[in-house]
């Protein structure tokens, strides 16, 4: 009986990723890209290959125009500086004042109390959706100076995302955000409902920006469909984990499965997706 449930949740699930991807796919949503100079051509190809449309418009200048016209947002802080994050919360602000869906990334929060301090800023200004990778929404969800500087060594995690699914509900209930933990199983949060992603391989933690891609495509699913975030947030990390499965089958390391992740997402079709995607509730 129980395995009948198990199994008729995942089908469910594989027919919600679908929907969204081919919408995602059928609309191409505007996604505006504030993001660090390491990820930048691997987002915008993530994006481009899921079927979405990326700019990575970052001035301050710029954002007051362009800014309303996004389908969504995505704000990664992976390389902050003082003149960077004028613009991102000057973009963070516009989205929320015009419901526009936005996604925050918080790379190496703990890092410096610069970053955490900006990354607390931007989680006031109410993101849609936070997704991190264990260490950082750890450091995150618990602010005190000692976990602070224990969370995370760098842009790397040192914690499972099993060990973040506290904090996860803790930040999600805080914020008023969807919390989305990357890993080996890939966790998602209102709050209180949890649910698992389990596609993927280890091998993507060994190619730069690929959390900071997960990310965008985040932005990109949620943009097709703002009224349930989680559900988004949970199909985007699903396609992505996916493409890295299919994509590791012709690879022979990182470099070539950063290129073979791009084509399987570009070629993703419907049964492969729904006969593939592993998602249940936690
Ligand atoms: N052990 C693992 N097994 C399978 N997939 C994994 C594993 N660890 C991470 N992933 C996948 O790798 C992708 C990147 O997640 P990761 O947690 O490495 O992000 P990140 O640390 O923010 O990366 P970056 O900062 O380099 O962009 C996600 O799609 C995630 O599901
Ligand atoms: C390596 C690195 N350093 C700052 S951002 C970034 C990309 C992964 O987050
Ligand atoms: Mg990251």
């Amino acid at each position: 009986m129980e395995d009948n449930n198990i199994n008729t949740e995942k089908l469910q699930w594989g027919k919600t990723v679908w929907k969204l991807f081919s919408q995602v796919r059928l609309q191409s949503p505007l996604i505006q890209c504030i993001t660090n100079f390491v990820s930048m051509d691997l987002m915008a190809n993530t994006l481009l290959s899921a079927g979405a449309s990326p700019a990575m418009v970052h001035s301050i200048e710029e954002i007051p125009d362009f800014t309303p016209r996004v389908s969504a947002l995505c704000i990664n802080v992976g390389t902050l500086s003082p003149s960077s994050l004028p613009a991102m919360i000057t973009a963070a602000k516009i989205c929320s004042q015009l419901n526009i869906p936005w996604v925050l990334d918080p790379v190496a929060v703990s890092a410096s109390s610069f970053r955490f301090d900006a990354c607390v800023q931007l989680v006031c200004l109410k993101p849609t959706v936070i997704r991190g990778n264990a260490s950082e929404i750890i450091a995150l969800a618990y602010s005190s100076s000692s976990s602070r500087s224990s969370a995370t060594k760098g842009a790397d995690s040192t914690h499972d995302s099993m060990d973040a699914i506290e904090a996860a509900k803790f930040l999600a209930q805080a914020s008023g955000a969807i919390v989305a933990v990357s890993g080996a199983t890939d966790i998602v949060t209102d709050g209180k409902r949890v649910v698992g992603a389990h596609n993927g391989v280890a091998l993507l933690q060994k190619i730069t920006a690929t959390g900071c891609s997960v990310t965008a495509l985040i932005a990109a699913f949620v943009a097709v469909d703002k009224s349930n975030a989680l559900d988004a947030a949970v199909s985007a990390l699903a396609v992505f984990g996916l493409a890295g499965e299919l994509g590791m089958k012709m690879a022979k390391g990182p470099a070539s499965l950063r290129m073979h992740l791009i084509d399987a997402l570009y070629g993703l079709d419907e049964a492969t997706l729904q006969s593939h995607v592993n998602i249940t509730s936690l």
